[in-house]
């Protein structure tokens, strides 16, 4: 009997993201930020973002692509905004967030809500982060299943991941509980796997 830590797609999982992390980690501040501004035009121009009212999204920490741009235009376009908060339970909760005094630094670092009042949903897109993905949607993140739980149950009209392009692979090993996404957003293109 394999343990899930020593089954080989778990195995796979780990090298894949070390590798997409590592080439993440390699883009300067400026790249990033450059390559983060026009993932974020894209993502605010999708049809799906233009005509949503409720919104969860990841706020960005580390090398990720920053969507703190994207949660300011949201939050001065009058949307409702909603961002995870990590319970105990290792589940995520979407609470909504309606200007940055309503976070605080919380796990791994991540701006987190005080609060811990769950949203009204159901949203109309989530935005979603992740380590690496495929074109056809499929989507690794850091190995702890938070969004795939989250996704499972909770329905969104639209997920968008949003993603540099060296975190574009030609494939990933997935299982049956990885929930692909309808769309990314990269920095060169937008795909619609889902759509
Ligand atoms: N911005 C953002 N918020 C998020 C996520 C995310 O990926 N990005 N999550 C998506 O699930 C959840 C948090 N999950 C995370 C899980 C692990 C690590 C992390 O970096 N952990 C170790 C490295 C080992 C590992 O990758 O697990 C570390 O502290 O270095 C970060 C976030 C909820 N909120
Ligand atoms: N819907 C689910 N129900 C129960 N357990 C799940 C579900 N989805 C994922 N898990 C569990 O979570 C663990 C991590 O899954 P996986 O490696 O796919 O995470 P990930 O997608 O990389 O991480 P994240 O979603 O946090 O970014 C696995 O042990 C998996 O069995």
């Amino acid at each position: 009997m394999t343990d899930h830590l020593s089954d080989p797609v778990n195995v796979r999982k780990r090298s894949i993201r070390e590798a997409a992390l590592a080439r993440r980690a390699a883009l300067s501040p400026s790249e990033r930020a450059e390559r983060s501004r026009r993932i974020r035009e894209r993502l605010l121009a999708h049809p799906a973002v233009l005509r949503a009212s409720r919104i969860f999204t990841f706020v960005s920490f580390d090398t990720e692509v920053d969507t703190h741009g994207v949660i300011d235009a949201l939050l001065a376009d009058g949307r409702h905004v909603a961002v995870p908060r990590i319970l105990d339970d290792s589940t995520i909760r979407a609470v909504p967030m309606t200007s940055w005094d309503d976070l605080e630094a919380g796990r791994w670092g991540i701006l987190s809500p005080r609060s811990d009042t769950p949203a009204a949903g159901p949203f109309d897109v989530a935005v979603i982060p992740g380590v690496g993905f495929t074109e056809q949607g499929g989507r690794i993140g850091h190995g702890r299943g938070y969004y795939d739980r989250w996704l499972a149950e909770n329905p969104v009209e639209t997920t968008v991941a949003l993603a540099f392009e060296c975190q574009i692979l030609p494939e990933l090993p997935l299982e049956p509980h990885d929930r692909p996404v309808d769309v990314i957003a990269t920095e060169a293109r937008l795909l619609e796997p889902g759509l």
